[in-house]
């Protein structure tokens, strides 16, 4: 297995500055989609990724999710890190604005005020549209400011051009299952539940209430079996260490009984700027 922690590139990516909080810049892999970087760990190819999964604007990183509920990895730690996005081109003359699907969400307004006309072009990462505005004067970026500093032939337009400026996106680090471990303050879990009745989910949250547990997400994503099936993702402020989370989560599973829980194990936060 390598040693080297895998997280979305190229160099330069939101991604890659929250994976420096794990790992030094010689032991950081790149690929360009984040269901490869939870699959290589599954597999026991890489011993750690760094995966966006929430961003204070646009919402959760679906395809890391769903990536998460397809693959057995453990979570072993939180990064949370602003997100302050610069408009970066060769020059003030562009009719294409090329960044990270999320980004150009994050942006909307700011685009749609400064640059009406302009050609939005979703591509796999912010780094990758820094490269696509490098090779072609007709194409700006949405990306991180320093990019455009290690590049002679790049200047940032703007700065600060995020809708909001507590724009922050979550990431997750996670390790092969056999990391999983019951410490830390924080834990996530996936429940599908294969069925369906009233007070369902009711029932999921309650034993976290009556623990006084707070839930800190519930997310919905469909199971793809079927319309209207889910698999609900639910992080809490309790670790797995605690009697009050195995008690719940016992409850848990037993309304599971058709379906499954996948605990991802229990973590700490840390916010890196
Ligand atoms: O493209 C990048 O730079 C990434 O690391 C991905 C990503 C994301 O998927 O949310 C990470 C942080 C920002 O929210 C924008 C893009």
């Amino acid at each position: 297995m390598s040693t080297q922690a895998l997280t979305l590139g190229p160099a330069g990516t939101y991604s890659h500055r929250a994976a420096r909080a794990v790992a030094d810049d010689e032991e950081i892999t790149f690929t360009e989609s984040v269901t490869t970087i939870i699959e290589s760990v599954a597999d026991g190819e890489y011993g750690r990724g760094v995966v966006p999964v929430e961003n204070s604007i646009e919402g959760s990183v679906t395809e890391s999710l769903d990536a998460l509920a397809d693959h057995d990895v453990a979570v072993v730690r939180e990064v949370i890190t602003p997100i302050r996005h610069a408009l970066i081109a060769q020059g003030e003359e562009f009719s294409t604005v090329a960044s990270h699907a999320q980004a150009l969400a994050q942006c909307r307004s700011y685009l749609e005020e400064q640059y009406p006309e302009v050609e939005l072009e979703a591509v796999a990462s912010t780094a990758r549209g820094v490269q696509r505005a490098h090779d072609d004067p007709a194409v700006a970026a949405i990306g991180h400011p320093a990019n455009a500093e290690e590049d002679d032939s790049l200047v940032v337009l703007a700065e600060d051009i995020q809708d909001r400026s507590s724009n922050a996106t979550r990431f997750l680090v996670v390790a092969p299952e056999t990391e999983r471990t019951e410490a830390g303050s924080k834990t996530s879990f996936i429940v599908y539940p294969n069925v369906d009745y009233p007070g369902l989910l009711l029932e999921l949250l309650e034993p976290f209430a009556d623990r006084d547990i707070n839930l800190t997400r519930v997310e919905s994503r469909p199971s793809g079996e079927r319309l209207g099936d889910y698999v609900f993702h639910i992080d809490i402020a309790a670790g797995l260490y605690e009697q009050r989370t195995k008690d719940a989560l016992a409850v848990i599973e037993e309304i599971a009984a058709d379906g499954w829980v996948r605990r991802l194990g229990s973590y700490d936060s840390e916010t890196v700027v």
